[in-house]
């Protein structure tokens, strides 16, 4: 009988804590890192996560440390669920303990302030490992709808095939579907700035401004998405896929969506210190807004709600003047 697969999933919070459970009910022997001790104790004493997932059961063969050598040991998978912003300080720490042939598989879906790293880039560059070593997952996967085992297709995400199926057949359930795509920025970018174009909706949401607007947006808000994609390489055909449309549509509908709820605070004229105190978890958006318009301005691509998103958000510009702004943009041809 063959040994089964290990998976470390550091990162105990919402998605850490859903797609460990998705790896542990396809068979695989999971431990997640915690970072605070008592959060690992609960997990392991109740079965469940009281503070992220509370009222989940969790599957028998899913465990919490706060020791992350102890985690990392012997895992043929190294999954990484921690807030994008983070990521390198924390890898960094991590790197000495990793196991030798370990792949390193990204949860999250940021780009990095600063240097505007996708998370893949950003784990290439910390723990000093090839792109074949480096795997995404994406799509539509709001982790409470996944940790209480509703159905859902992801994308697995690696330039190498043959890792992107090993990963595959190890977080395939009756429950979460995962499909491959060796077009790993493609993947990282629907996956990063469909948190923004979520924010976007939230705020057109919150002011009320109706379901054409939310088309409107969600459709627009791709073809800048597609168009930053084209000019960093990736597949067009990727954002019409699970990583950008399937997971626009999912963001930018539910309630359960932290970028979406956030943005649906603002709208409703709350400022942007009370929205972040009511906000308990991560919302890449609200940060990585600010680097996707930088990769934009870098690489020469016009991406006007991201722009409008970092006005609201970052600049303080009211939400009513954004939009008039936006409305009034010069007319031009739809696909261009
Ligand atoms: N929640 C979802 O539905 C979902 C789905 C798909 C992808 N994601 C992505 O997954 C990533 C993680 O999101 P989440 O929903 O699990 O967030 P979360 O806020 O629920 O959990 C974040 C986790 O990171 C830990 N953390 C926070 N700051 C840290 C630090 N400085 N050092 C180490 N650990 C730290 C927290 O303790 C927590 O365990 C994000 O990039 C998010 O976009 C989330
Ligand atoms: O809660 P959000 O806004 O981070 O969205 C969660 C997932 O990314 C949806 O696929």
């Amino acid at each position: 009988m063959s040994k089964p697969v290990k998976a470390a999933v550091f990162g105990t919070g919402s998605w850490g804590t859903a797609f460990g459970t998705v790896l542990a009910d396809a068979g695989c022997e999971v431990t997640l890192w915690s970072r605070r001790p008592e959060l690992a104790d609960a997990v392991n004493s109740t079965r469940t996560n009281p503070d992220y997932l509370p009222g989940v059961e969790l599957p028998e063969n899913l465990r919490a440390t706060a020791d992350a050598a102890e985690a990392a040991r012997g895992a043929d998978f190294t999954v990484l669920a921690i807030p994008s912003q983070t990521l390198r300080a924390n890898l960094a720490e991590w790197t000495p303990l990793l196991a030798p042939r370990t792949v390193l598989v990204s949860l999250m879906k940021g780009v990095e302030l600063g240097t505007t790293m996708r998370m893949s880039e950003v784990i290439e560059d910390v723990a000093k490992v090839g792109r074949d070593r480096v795997a995404v997952v994406t799509g539509p996967n709001l982790a409470r709808e996944i940790a209480s085992r509703m159905p859902a297709a992801s994308v697995v995400a690696c330039t190498d095939e043959d890792v992107a199926q090993k990963l595959q057949t190890a977080c395939h359930t009756p429950y979460f579907r995962p499909y491959t795509n060796t077009d790993v920025v493609g993947c990282e970018l629907g996956g990063a700035v469909k948190n923004v174009i979520g924010l976007a909706v939230g705020i057109a949401d919150g002011m009320g401004l109706g379901d054409n607007a939310k088309g409107s947006l969600i459709t627009r808000g791709l073809a800048e998405t597609t168009r930053l994609g084209l000019a960093m390489g990736a597949d067009p055909l990727t954002f019409s896929g699970l990583a950008g449309l399937g997971d626009l549509v999912a963001t930018c509908s539910s309630p359960l969506s932290r970028n979406h709820t956030f943005g649906t605070n603002l709208g409703k004229g709350m400022t942007l210190q009370e929205t972040i105190a009511v906000t308990k978890q991560t919302a890449e958006g609200v940060k990585s807004c600010e680097s996707v318009a930088d990769l934009a301005r870098r690489h020469g691509v016009d991406m006007p709600i991201t722009e409008t998103v970092v006005d609201i958000v970052h600049e303080g510009k009211p939400p009513v003047v954004a939009l008039k702004e936006l409305m009034s943009r010069s007319a031009k041809p739809e696909r261009r």
